[in-house]
């Protein structure tokens, strides 16, 4: 079994969400709405656990809204839980786990290129660099220089006891 190593515990993962939150909150505090838009599975999980911190600290209405990524065949096609009267004219934070490539971030932007919106921010909590899209991360958890080759599994749930990142 290839090792792992811990990059991340509990405490380290809330610390990041929290000040994510606060970032969030400082970028817009002329807004009143904000939509959190999650990359399913660990990115929508992250954007849960975000609206959660939101709830507490802010005076936002939020909308969580669910980007599902599908491979058909060799291309990868995005949807979203909600239509677009949920995100219209609004500010859009997308959110995911892992940012390598970011192919995956850009196919999310996709969902709302034809849409009006106010802006449009990207939350990741873990950016290793190794981008090939033009994609940027507005709020990081955590630049690491990883190798290619290297996995970082983030494991999260929406209570946040299991929350944890490696590095394998
Ligand atoms: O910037 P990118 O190159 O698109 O990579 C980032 C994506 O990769 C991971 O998911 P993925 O399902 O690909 O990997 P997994 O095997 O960890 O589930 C991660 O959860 C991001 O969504």
């Amino acid at each position: 079994m290839a090792s792992q190593l811990l990059i991340l515990n509990k405490k380290q993962i809330q610390q990041k969400i929290d000040r994510i939150a606060y970032q969030i909150l400082e970028d817009n505090l002329n807004e009143k709405e904000i939509v959190l838009a999650g990359i399913w599975d660990r990115g929508y999980k992250l954007a849960l656990r975000l609206e959660k911190v939101l709830k507490k600290i802010s005076g936002f209405k939020l909308t969580l809204l669910r980007i599902d990524l599908q491979k058909e065949s060799s291309k990868l096609v995005a949807s979203t839980d909600l239509d677009e009267s949920h995100w219209k004219n609004k500010v859009i934070i997308i959110v995911d786990d892992v940012l390598n490539s970011g192919k995956t971030l850009a196919y999310g932007l996709g969902v709302f290129l034809n849409t009006p919106h106010k802006k449009i921010r990207t939350v990741v909590l873990v950016d290793r660099s190794h981008k090939i899209f033009p994609i940027a991360t507005d709020f990081v958890g955590l630049e690491l220089a990883t190798i290619l080759k290297e996995h970082v599994d983030v494991v999260m749930d929406v209570e946040g006891e299991e929350d944890r990142v490696y590095l394998s």
